[in-house]
Formats: C-alpha cells, structure tokens, sequence
C-alpha cells in the first residue's frame, strides 16, 4: 500500500500548531517518509476489506481523521495476544479500526463502537458487512462518556479485554477512566496520538487538545495502576495494561 504522498488536511489549533495534517500525519515517530513507507510495506498485510475501507476514507472531508495502516497490525496484534471477546473503541471515524480489530474477534466477540455522529460510520457498514463482521460491531451513537457509563452500567465492572482511545483529546481522561474501569486485570487499552504530531513538546500549548493529551500521557506514566509502554507508531500509541 503507497502511503507517501498521503497528505492530510490539516486542523489548526488557537496556538498555530496544525494536526491530522500538515504533512506528518503519517509516522510521526519516524525518521524518514522512506523509512515509514517501509515500514508499513513490512508489517501491514494487505486486506481486500481494509484497503477498500482506506480508500472510501481518503475521499472524505475529513479523512485526516482516519488511522493510518501502521496501526493495523498493532491493534490486530493485541487484540490476539489479549484473546480478546469484548472490545470497545472511542472514535469510529469510518470504521476502518474498528474494521481491523473486528477481523481478528472470535466467534461470538463483540466490539462496541462508540462516536457522536453516526455520519462516517454509514461509510463503512457496507464494508463490514462485505466483510462478514458486521455482526460482531455494535454501534453506538452519542458522547462517549455517557455510553462508556452505559455499558458500565449494563455490562459491569472488569468485563471487557481491550478498549481503544481515538477520539476528542480534552476527553481522554474520562474515557481513560472509565475503560479502565470496564476492563479486566490483565487487559489493555490503547491511547493513540499521545505525540499529537509533536505538538506534546509544546510546553505553552493553551489548545485543549494538545494540553488533553499532554496531560493524559503524564498521567499514565505515574499511574501505578497499570503497566505502560509508549510507542512511536502512527501518531504515538501507548499501550496501557491494568494490573
Ligand atoms: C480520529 S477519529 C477516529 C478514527 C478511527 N479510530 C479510525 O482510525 O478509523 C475521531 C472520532 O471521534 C469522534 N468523536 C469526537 N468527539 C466525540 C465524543 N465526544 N464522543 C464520541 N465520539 C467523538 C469523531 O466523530 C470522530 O469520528
């Protein structure tokens, strides 16, 4: 899959700094355009589905929004290393995550999609249906603290496997807070754009989605709760563990 060239627009914040777009979207953490292109070429395995996802995507207004393949098979990864059931993601976009972690559930699994506009994922429900796991996601529209509260509600404390965190940065505390409640000991939640394309190193960041991020990351570094590992992939991924 060529990702170079994939330029993104971008979202200017009230400090000029400039995400999902600007020409880092893709590989924040990497040295080189070349060397990310590489990257991805050895370690995303091509998937008819995803790739039509991608693509129906990259024609939208905003398809900065959408995840870049690099973090496919990370998701995928831990969604077989954690045998996970039951999954819920913060942010669907058009659901090419959710579309990814979906592919690699059980029979009988389940991954609760939550986003506040119902508009981008009816662009990929065809593509989940296509690819047979439609079934396996259940949408849910609305602000995702009150859903997380919901499933909270309905599904118990300590019952989920993995959560995913990609959706308003001024939000992620209380989405960190209540997956971490929704999961069991010894499942993961993964926090993506903790670089926010380098925009973390801004100490006089006043935007609320950088100092949401900001904030979030030296959070989880001193949350002895749960076990950590930051990594450079896509816009920065921390894969957090509750102990
Ligand atoms: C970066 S996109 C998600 C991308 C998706 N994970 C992917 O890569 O395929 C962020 C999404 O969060 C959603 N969102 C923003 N604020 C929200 C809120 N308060 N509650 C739920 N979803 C929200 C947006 O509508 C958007 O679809």
């Amino acid at each position: 899959m060529a990702v170079q060239g994939q330029q993104t627009p971008a979202v200017s914040h009230s400090d000029g700094s400039s995400n999902y777009g600007g020409g880092l979207k893709y590989g924040t953490g990497m040295g080189s355009p070349d060397l990310y292109q590489y990257l991805v070429e050895h370690s995303y395995r091509p998937n008819q589905h995803l790739d039509a996802l991608h693509e129906e995507s990259m024609k939208q207004g905003r398809r900065g929004m959408c995840s870049p393949p690099d973090s496919i098979p990370l998701l995928q990864m831990m969604v077989k290393l954690t045998q996970a059931k039951k999954i819920v993601e913060v942010g669907v976009f058009t659901g090419y995550t959710a579309l990814g972690m979906a592919l690699m559930l059980p029979e009988g699994g389940v991954l609760h999609a939550c986003d506040i506009s119902a508009e981008y994922p009816a662009v990929g429900q065809p593509i989940w249906k296509a690819a047979g796991v439609a079934d396996k996601i259940s949408l849910h529209i609305g602000p995702a603290t009150d859903t997380l509260a919901d499933l909270l509600a309905a599904e118990g404390e300590g019952t989920f496997d993995m959560g995913f965190i990609d959706a308003d940065k001024a939000n992620y505390d209380s989405y960190y807070e209540l997956i971490l409640k929704l999961l069991r000991p010894g499942g993961v939640v993964l926090v993506d754009n903790v670089l926010w394309n380098g925009s973390v190193l801004k100490t006089t960041a006043v935007d609320a989605d950088t100092r949401g991020i900001q904030a979030i990351n030296d959070k989880i570094f001193k949350d002895d709760r749960v076990d950590i590992c930051m990594l450079p992939v896509s816009d920065g991924v921390t894969i957090v563990r509750k102990k």
